[in-house]
Parts: structure tokens; C-alpha cells; sequence
């Protein structure tokens, strides 16, 4: 972990309290097409309120989409989605936009505003979304920004932060609408091999004490080992395997994971 990176605060500072109990995603034989590919078949899931769940599988396999749903990114063709209980689609805006606030996403890309510094980049939601004071928002964005290590950042630009402090500082933003679920899709593909780690302490901290649900693709198995309450593992289009990181990873039981392990291990 970098010099620079404290140690974790009160957990309550990041996450929404108190914490939901019992199932928040569901997918229920959900079908999404591309064209007349079809990428999610039927699919079935569920992820219970403060579960850490991975999504992994061989590229193209659908996990990012998944995520693009849950983001109303995209729509599914069919089947329903519900987070909370409610459903995704149909929804009226209203109720789309008091779900996705309750959603976090930090992306392969930082997508970072340019032209603000850090701390606006973090107090910019708060304040224009939850209609925050900027006195609150900024208090909410010192201590996330201590958190990921970048306390003495605020007054930068983006580009004058490396890619892994940049990702730290998209993972803040998230944070600072206090979501219930953070969705993480590859945060650290576009890294460079050296600042991947930072980027990952600071998770497996937030993981490790916040009641935050988590749902992340990564292709970094250790990582999914260490942080996963349940592994899911995704082929043309379905769930071929769940089950604890252990399981998953030392005792896999469908050809599918084994051979995806054995290729990426
Ligand atoms: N907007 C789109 N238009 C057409 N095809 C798409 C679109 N978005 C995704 N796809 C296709 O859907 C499939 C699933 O893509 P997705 O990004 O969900 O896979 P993935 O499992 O996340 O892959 P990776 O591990 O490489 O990120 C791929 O074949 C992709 O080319």
C-alpha cells in the first residue's frame, strides 16, 4: 500500500446507515440482445444488502452489461430487474433517479471532470444531486479524500494525478453520495501495473469496514478471493457457477470455471 494511503475511519463516514438487510439486486430472467446476439440469456441472480459479490468470466461473457442495466444504461429486452424491491424498468424518472442515487459506479476510465479540481470533483454530486450545503459536501469529501490517501490533493487538477490517484479519487466521488451499492467494473484495466495495488488496498479497506453492497468485475482473481462473500461465474450469457471465493477458486465444479481459472490463474 502506498506511504500515503491511512488507515480506515469510522465506517459509518462512508456508507449509508443504517444498512439494509435481506436481498436489494435481483435479476430475474432477464434477456439482453445486441443485434441478434444475445449476451444475458435468461439470466438469475441476487445479492443481498452488505454482500461483496464478483462477477467474473472470459471476455464478452456479459458483465459489464449486467452492470449497464443496474446503471439504466441500457435496457433489458426482457425479464425484470429490482433493487430495493423496486423495479428498473418499466420505472418513471422519478423513481429511476432515486434509485441510481442509491448506486455508486467507478468505472475502467476515471471520468473525472477536467476542469475542476479534486475536491469539486467529490463535492460536485452532493451538492447538485443530494442538494447538500457545499460546507457539507466538502467535510463528506476531505474525509474521503483522506481515506483514499489523497488529503493533500484537493487543490489539484486530474491531470496533475497519476492514473492510480485518479482512480482513488473517482472511487471518493462515488462514495460521497453515501450509495448503498458500488458497482466497480475493471477499475483497475487502465492502470499501470505498479499503481494497481493502491487502488485495491483502498476497496478491500472500504469492504472490509463499511456495510457498502459491492458488485465488481475485476479480472484480478486475488483480489476478488480476498474481498468476495460469492463469486459468480459467468458464460455465454448465464450464471454456470456461484459459490464462496474458496469454492470457486479451489474447487471449481463446472469445466467452464476450470478452464476459465487455468487460463487466467
Ligand atoms: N452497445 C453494444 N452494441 C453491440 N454489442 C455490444 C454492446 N455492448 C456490449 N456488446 C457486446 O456484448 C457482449 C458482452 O459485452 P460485455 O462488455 O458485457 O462483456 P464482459 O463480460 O464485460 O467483457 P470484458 O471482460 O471483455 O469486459 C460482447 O460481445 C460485446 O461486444
Amino acid at each position: 500500500m502506498p506511504a500515503d494511503i491511512p488507515l480506515m475511519k469510522e465506517p459509518d463516514a462512508h456508507a449509508r446507515p443504517p444498512a439494509a438487510t435481506g436481498e436489494l439486486i435481483r435479476f430475474e430472467k432477464v434477456t439482453k440482445r445486441f443485434g441478434d446476439h444475445t449476451v444475458l440469456d435468461e439470466l438469475d441472480f441476487s445479492v443481498e444488502a452488505g454482500r461483496h459479490v464478483t462477477l467474473i468470466g472470459p471476455s464478452g461473457s456479459g458483465k459489464t452489461t449486467i452492470l449497464r442495466l443496474l446503471m439504466t444504461l441500457d435496457q433489458p429486452d426482457e425479464g425484470t430487474i429490482t433493487v430495493g424491491g423496486q423495479r428498473l424498468f418499466p420505472a418513471g424518472e422519478k423513481q429511476v433517479g432515486e434509485i441510481r442515487k442509491n448506486i455508486g459506479m467507478v468505472f475502467q476510465q476515471f471520468n473525472l471532470f477536467p476542469n475542476m479540481k479534486v475536491l469539486r470533483n467529490v463535492t460536485e454530486a452532493p451538492v447538485t444531486v443530494l442538494r447538500l450545503s457545499r460546507d457539507e459536501a466538502e467535510q463528506r469529501a476531505r474525509e474521503l479524500l483522506d481515506l483514499v490517501g489523497l488529503g493533500d490533493h484537493l487543490d489539484k487538477y486530474p491531470s496533475q494525478l497519476s492514473g492510480g490517484q485518479q482512480q482513488r479519487v473517482a472511487i471518493a466521488r462515488a462514495l460521497a453520495m453515501r450509495p448503498q451499492v458500488l458497482l466497480l467494473d475493471e477499475v483497475t484495466s487502465a492502470l499501470d501495473p505498479e499503481l494497481v495495488a493502491g487502488v485495491l488496498d483502498v476497496l478491500r479497506d472500504i469492504a472490509r469496514s463499511t456495510d457498502i453492497t459491492m458488485l465488481c468485475v475485476t479480472h484480478e482473481m486475488s483480489f476478488a478471493r480476498d474481498i468476495s462473500d460469492r463469486v459468480l461465474m459467468f458464460d455465454s450469457g448465464h450464471v454456470v457457477e456461484a459459490g464462496a471465493p474458496e469454492k470457486i477458486f479451489n474447487d471449481p465444479e463446472h469445466t467452464r470455471t476450470r478452464e476459465f481459472l487455468s487460463a487466467v490463474l
